[in-house]
Formats: structure tokens, C-alpha cells, sequence
């Protein structure tokens, strides 16, 4: 046999050990210094490495290394040379006798392995995409022949699989980092979100206990039912259950039961395809699919008709909507949480509300009590709906309220809960020509259920406006300072405003004035 044939033989004692070594783990580092072993002799090189090529990061990963002496060291990533093109490989093998004459690989190698001279790389490509290399190395220039480029050449296939295998766990960290990334980044908007919670909601007693026990199932995906008369803060509390869930960057689609007539229903539940009927010009999605991924809250759910809440039970059971006009059935895939003012037991029990919803629904109700149960929380809510009209209005100084008005307030019922609350404060502070003693104006629409309604005075309880009791509010200031503005004695530091503030809401309000002279 001629000489340069002899080269093309493959050596077939090494080969099958060879492939063997290489697919004896999915770990690249083990298989790289497995098939290192079998073919250091043969190949004489003094280390091994592996690299691929992240396209996510753009950088070469070096993935495995192994040197001769048994001692290999990480080697890291490296941004590939900008200015430089890493050499064509044809023929699946390049045999580079010294590394100057490929300055693309010189650079890459220039920090981890500078004593590199000549190698043996094999270059591994999917479809045009170039994936990474496997390289035989060795410290002295002109080392490889053609038997040992042809070895390597025939061991090309396996060694394919050991570098996508190592492609696909460097892909895999990435998303993991990704991941972590992405959570950390939801935990900076949640915990923003819910500084912003904190800042519009009192912190009071009682929605402690139940954020408490929101918290308790918010890693769960139970429908919730939340119950309470109105006014009493439940669309607070599903926004807390909507911040504190899974799902909380997601959607968070709201619709009032009560709000859509019987015949809009379906429009709103299922949404309509393009031309359903005459007026239907564009696609509508309905709620289902918008709060797909998210959070979808039916508010007054017990305004619901029975044909509605048979179409909603369908929903939950089955998962899927077809638009109006529509076939095609589509996966929804959303938490619901409903709340209600109505005792949906006794409207079960009466036949206007389906037992089979009713169950549901109501695999974890959580009930609001009334204002009037929750004494602890009174001053709380007071304390804060104050402060927030301090800042509303520009009033410098602290609201006090009158010590016979918060008696009063104590044994009120306040039949309109919060609400009531925090628009009897608004008024009172508004009507009150001394914020350091202000009398609390009860709502005179409440129906007597209070002792204080005795003690307020007929005239105040025929309310106007906001605007309009602010206006002659201001008017009385204004009269009371001669028409002046700013000053000690002027209109903005008797009603505790800056001037500035005072003017802009004198001019929101149309209230126009001048300046009376003092008389002589
Ligand atoms: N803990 C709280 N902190 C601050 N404001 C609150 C709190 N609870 C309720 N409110 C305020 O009271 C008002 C009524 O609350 P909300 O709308 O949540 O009640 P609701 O029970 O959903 O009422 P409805 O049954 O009429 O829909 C809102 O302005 C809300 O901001």
C-alpha cells in the first residue's frame, strides 16, 4: 500500500472506543476527557477543548477542557473578534500547523490558552448555523498528519451530538437565568404595585386578617367569592387577591354584572367575529378571552339573569368560548373572582341564583363585615381618609376632628360603609371653617339610623354639590379676608391652603373676586 493511502485508512482500533468514549455521558466535560484518553497517544496533542456559540449572549462558551497532564481549567466565554473571520473549515476538519495563519482563533485563544501553535478543529454546523468547534491541540507547531485529521474526520458525527448536547444545556441556564430574571423583575413591579396599594388602601385590622388569608391561597387558582354590603371595601379586597396572585402581571379584566343590560350579555361574555350582525364593523373579544392569563373579576355577580350564569358555568366547566358569528372554539384560561351585596344562599334557595355556580364560586368566600362591626377599623380609615384630604386639597395643617363628632361617629351605623365614610369626611372638611374642630356632617339620605343625624342641623343636611358647597366655601373665606389672598390674614392661611394651590382651585371652581378695600 502507497503511503498516502495508508494516511486515508481510517484507524478502526480506535474508533469504535472513540465513539464509545463520547457517547458514554451527555455531560461534555465527562466525554471530552473520555475520548481524550483513548486518543491522546494516537493523536499526541497536549489538550482538548469544546466550545459553542451562543447567539443568545454572542459569545463563544467554552464548555469542556482537557489537557494532557489531567489538569484542565474552566476557560470561560470570550466575545468573539469583531474584525476578524474565523476560518472557512471545509472537508469537516481543519488542520492548522500554526496558528498565525488563523488570526480568528489566535485571538479567541489568546487569554485562555496562549501556548497553542497547532491543532486539529473540527467545526460543527446545523443548516448554515454555525454551532462550535472541537479542537485538538498542541504547544508545538506542525503537529498533526492526515491519519490523525482523518480519525477525527469519521468521529465527526458523535462529536455533533456531544456539542449540541452541550449547545442545549447552555441554552437551558440561559432560560433558567432568564427566568430568575423575569421573577425578579415581576417581584420589583409587584412590590411597586403593591406600594401602590398601600398608598390608596388603610392598612386597617381587619383587611390585615384578610389579606392574611388571601395570602394563604394566593399560590392556588380557586375561584373567589367576596361578600359585603356595599361600600364596605370589596373591590379593594380583589384587587389585593389580584395582586397577590400568580397571576398578577397578567390581565385584569372587570366587568359589572349589573351594569350590562340581559341583552348585551353574550356580547360581553363571548365578544363577536367581524359582521355577526349589523353593527358588529370590527372583532370583539369577549372578557373570557381578554382575562386569559389573568384575573377576570365579575362585580355584582348576583345581577346575573339564570340564562346568563348557565352560560358562565359552561364556561368554567368547559373552558373554551366561541365567538358571536364564530365556530372556532377557544381555550380561556383565567381566575375568577366575583364578588356580591347579596346573600346568594337565600337567592339559591328562592331559585335566582343556580346552586351549581353557587358551588363554584364559593369554595372560598371571604366576607366583609359592615363598617359598623369593625369599630377597630374606624379610626384607621378616619386617620387616613384625613391625610389624603390634607394632600387632596394643599391644606397645611392637621384635621381634627371635633371630640363630640367622633363619638358620634362610633355609634353610627354608616349603612354606606367606607364610602360613606370617606364622603361624610370630604364634606365635613370642605364645610368646616375650623380644622382643628370639625364637625362631622352625617348623610342626611341615611335614613335616621344614627344619633348623630339629631344633632346636625337641618340646613347643612340639604346638601348640595361638593363642587358647589366648596365654592361658597371659598367664597365665605374669601369675604372673611377682604377678597386677599395671601398674607396671615389673607384667604389661602385661613383655609390652611398654599396661595398658590388656593388661586388654581378658585379658578377650577369659576370663583371669581376682588380685593374690598378696608374701610376707612
Ligand atoms: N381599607 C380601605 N382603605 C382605603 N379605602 C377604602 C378601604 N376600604 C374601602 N375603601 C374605599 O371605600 C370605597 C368603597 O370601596 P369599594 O368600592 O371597594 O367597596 P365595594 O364593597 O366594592 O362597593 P360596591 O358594593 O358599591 O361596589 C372606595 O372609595 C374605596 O377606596
Amino acid at each position: 500500500m502507497k503511503y498516502r493511502e495508508s494516511l486515508n485508512i481510517v484507524n478502526k482500533d480506535l474508533q469504535l472506543p472513540a465513539i464509545l468514549a463520547i457517547n458514554s455521558s451527555i455531560n461534555a466535560e465527562e466525554s471530552l476527557s473520555r475520548v481524550f484518553e483513548v486518543l491522546q497517544d494516537f493523536l499526541d496533542a497536549d489538550g482538548a477543548f469544546v466550545n459553542i456559540f451562543d447567539v443568545q449572549k454572542h459569545s463563544i462558551v467554552f464548555v469542556a477542557h482537557c489537557r494532557r497532564n489531567g489538569l484542565s481549567s474552566p476557560l470561560g466565554s470570550v466575545e468573539p473578534p469583531r474584525s476578524l473571520r474565523p476560518l472557512k473549515i471545509t472537508d469537516k476538519v481543519l488542520n492548522c500547523s500554526d496558528i498565525s495563519e488563523d488570526r480568528f482563533t489566535q485571538k479567541v485563544l489568546s487569554e485562555c490558552l496562549p501556548d497553542v501553535k497547532s491543532y486539529l478543529m473540527l467545526s460543527m454546523d446545523k443548516e448554515d448555523r454555525h454551532l462550535g468547534v472541537v479542537c485538538f491541540y498542541s504547544c508545538h507547531y506542525d503537529q498533526f498528519n492526515e491519519a490523525q485529521r482523518n480519525l477525527l474526520k469519521s468521529l465527526h458525527d458523535s462529536f455533533s451530538l456531544m456539542t449540541s448536547n452541550a449547545l442545549n444545556s447552555v441554552l437551558l441556564a440561559n432560560n433558567r437565568d432568564l427566568i430568575h430574571e423575569n421573577d425578579g423583575l415581576k417581584d420589583c413591579v409587584r412590590e411597586s404595585r403593591m406600594a401602590l396599594v398601600n398608598r390608596f388602601t388603610a392598612r386597617t385590622p381587619s383587611l390585615k386578617e384578610i389579606t392574611a388569608k388571601v395570602e394563604k391561597v394566593s399560590s392556588t387558582e380557586v375561584p373567589m367569592l367576596v361578600l359585603g354590603e356595599t361600600g364596605c371595601g370589596k373591590e379593594v379586597v380583589v384587587n389585593l387577591i389580584q395582586q397577590l396572585s400568580k397571576r398578577e402581571s397578567g390581565p385584569f379584566v372587570k366587568l359589572n354584572c349589573g351594569a350590562i343590560p340581559e341583552t348585551l350579555i353574550d356580547d360581553e361574555f363571548f365578544g363577536h367575529e367581524k359582521g355577526a350582525f349589523t353593527d358588529a364593523k370590527i372583532q370583539k373579544k369577549g372578557v373570557f378571552e381578554r382575562a386569559c392569563g389573568g384575573t377576570l373579576f365579575l362585580d355584582e355577580i348576583g345581577e346575573l339573569s339564570l340564562a346568563a350564569q348557565v352560560r358562565l358555568l359552561r364556561v368554567l366547566q368547559q373552558k373554551v368560548v366561541t365567538r358571536i358569528g364564530g365556530v372556532q372554539s377557544i381555550p380561556v384560561d383565567f381566575r375568577l373572582v366575583a364578588a356580591t351585596h347579596r346573600d346568594l344562599k337565600e337567592m339559591a334557595k328562592e331559585g335566582r341564583f343556580r346552586n351549581d355556580l353557587l358551588y363554584r364560586l364559593n369554595l372560598f368566600p371571604l366576607r366583609i363585615p359592615p363598617l359598623r362591626e369593625r369599630a377597630e377599623d374606624l379610626i384607621p380609615l378616619t386617620e387616613f381618609f384625613l391625610n389624603r384630604l390634607r394632600s387632596k386639597y394643599g391644606i397645611s395643617q392637621p384635621l381634627v376632628l371635633s371630640k363630640k363628632s367622633v363619638e358620634q361617629m362610633l355609634n353610627y351605623k354608616w349603612p354606606g360603609n367606607v364610602r360613606e365614610l370617606e364622603n361624610t369626611l370630604e364634606r365635613s372638611v370642605l364645610t368646616s371653617s375650623d380644622y382643628q374642630n370639625i364637625r362631622v356632617i352625617f348623610d342626611g339620605e341615611a335614613g335616621g339610623l344614627g344619633p348623630a343625624m339629631s344633632v346636625v342641623s337641618n340646613e347643612l343636611i340639604k346638601l348640595e354639590t361638593f363642587e358647589a358647597m366648596q365654592k361658597h366655601y371659598f367664597e365665605a373665606v374669601l369675604k372673611a379676608a377682604k377678597g386677599k389672598i395671601s398674607g396671615t390674614d389673607g384667604a389661602a392661611a385661613l383655609s390652611g391652603m398654599h396661595p398658590n394651590t388656593l388661586r388654581s382651585k378658585l379658578d377650577k371652581l369659576g370663583v371669581t373676586f376682588k380685593a374690598v378695600k378696608p374701610e376707612l
